[in-house]
């Protein structure tokens, strides 16, 4: 008999082109080893061109699905991506509580504060940015926002590296344990850097920029990739660390798939010489 994995928990929507969102928390959990849980929060009707619509889940089924995964098989670490609305947050917030995820609790909870997709596209409804910032924060092991979801969260436009730290203290003040700012979307520089802070250690993880369009899918992978490594048993700069080495070499073979923005690729793990995650 094989040993059972570690479980990590996504709670998220599905994008139908298989780029972003469910589909690439699942495939960025299983090249990374451990057994992924879902529990689905909405349907986008996505392409590589953009977000078409979507429906959400009700709240209730959010919660139950969290509840029956945590109570049958334990969940050794968590993840949110698209959330839809401000019901949905309140209720996955009562409900990480209630079965020991979250900030200070057992279980390692990352919080990717998805606000809309690379494409410009709403996935989550105006009136529901509060509830990140009261709800899902505060609750935070770690937070991930991009460039843009810094600017929606506190009203700080990044437009160079140095103003990533003063992001970071903006986004601590609303009670996550550690930040990571990515830096992906400021261009114009050879590196990509994302910084990760707790307020008392600041670290710049620095890595090549590729000269590719194709990264849809990127913020998911990393928070997925992070909340595995987290499942497994890394503290948080070392989990954040692995991931930022995981999704780089995602980046560097990303493919194009579609007429608009391709996905970034976690296909070289399953190549039989492919290095473990964590070396
Ligand atoms: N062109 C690129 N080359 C290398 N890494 C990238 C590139 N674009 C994004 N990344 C990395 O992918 C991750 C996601 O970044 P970002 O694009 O900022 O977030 P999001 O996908 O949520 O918009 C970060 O670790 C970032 O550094
Ligand atoms: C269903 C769904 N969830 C999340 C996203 C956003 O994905 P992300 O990796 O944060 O970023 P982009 O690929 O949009 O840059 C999504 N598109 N769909």
């Amino acid at each position: 008999m094989t040993e059972t994995p570690k479980t990590a928990l996504t709670i998220a929507g599905s994008d139908s082109g298989g780029g972003a969102g469910i589909q690439a928390d699942l495939r960025t959990f299983f090249a990374c080893g451990v057994h992924g849980l879902t529990a689905l929060t909405a349907v986008t009707v996505q392409n590589s061109v953009g977000v078409h619509g979507f429906t959400e889940i009700p709240a209730d089924v959010v919660a139950a699905q969290i509840e029956t995964v945590a109570g049958d098989m334990g969940v050794n670490a968590a993840k949110t991506g698209m959330l839809a609305t401000a019901e949905i947050i309140a209720t996955v917030a009562a409900t990480v509580d209630a079965v020991g995820i979250g900030r200070g609790r057992r279980v390692p909870f990352v919080v990717d504060p998805v606000a809309a997709s690379m494409h410009g596209d709403p996935l989550l409804r105006e009136e529901a940015l509060e509830a990140i910032r009261t709800e899902l924060l505060p609750r935070a092991t770690v937070v991930t926002p991009n460039l843009d979801e810094v600017r929606l969260l506190t009203g700080i436009s990044v437009t160079e590296e140095t103003v990533q730290r003063e992001a970071a203290e903006a986004l601590l003040a609303f009670g996550p344990q550690w930040v990571l700012v990515k830096g992906g979307h400021l261009a114009g520089s050879t590196r990509c850097v994302d910084l990760l802070s707790d307020g008392t250690h600041v670290v710049e993880l620095e890595g090549r920029r590729y000269d590719t369009p194709h990264t849809h899918g990127g913020g998911d992978t990393l928070a997925s990739a992070v909340t595995a490594h987290l499942a497994k048993g890394l503290g948080v700069p070392d989990a954040v660390s692995v991931g930022k080495r995981f999704i780089e070499r995602c980046v560097a073979e990303s493919y194009p798939l579609g007429q608009g923005v391709g996905p970034v690729s976690p296909f070289w793990r399953l190549a039989p010489d492919s290095p473990a995650p964590t070396d």
